[in-house]
């Protein structure tokens, strides 16, 4: 993991406890799971839409997206918080998954399709 998500990551576990009137994530946490689901919900959607908007060559179009998929990750980030699930957990999936070719991973899984 990258040191900056890392620390991001530090910082989210420091803030489950702090006052909602002083942290943007102590207020999410406060407002509950479904808030939470729901930023996550809105943040996806606004990816998809700075996706189909990017224009080759257009520097703002590209600097939309980028900005949309960092709230998609800090979001999730604050919902497996919130959950109790270590983010490291879905780093080691992803590194268990390393080399196995999405094909025929969903091959061994389902062989009579
Ligand atoms: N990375 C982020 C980060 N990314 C996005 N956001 C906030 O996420 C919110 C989402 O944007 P929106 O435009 O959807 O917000 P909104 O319309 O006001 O939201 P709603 O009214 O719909 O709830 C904004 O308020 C952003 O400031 C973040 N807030 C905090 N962090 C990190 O979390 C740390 C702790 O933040 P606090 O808990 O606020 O101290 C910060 O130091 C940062 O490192």
């Amino acid at each position: 993991m990258s040191d900056t998500l890392e620390q991001l990551a530090d910082v989210l576990e420091a803030r489950r406890s702090a006052d909602p009137k002083s942290s943007y994530v102590a207020q999410l946490h406060h407002r509950g799971l479904n808030k939470i689901l729901e930023k996550v919900g809105e943040e996806a959607t606004e990816t998809i839409l700075a996706a189909k908007d990017l224009k080759a060559d257009d520097a703002s179009s590209r600097q939309a997206l980028i900005g949309e998929v960092a709230d998609l990750w800090f979001h999730s980030l604050v919902m497996l918080s919130h959950l109790d699930v270590d983010h490291r957990d879905i780093l080691d999936e992803l590194g268990r998954r390393a080399g196995v070719s999405g094909l025929e991973e969903k091959a061994s899984r389902r062989p009579s399709e």
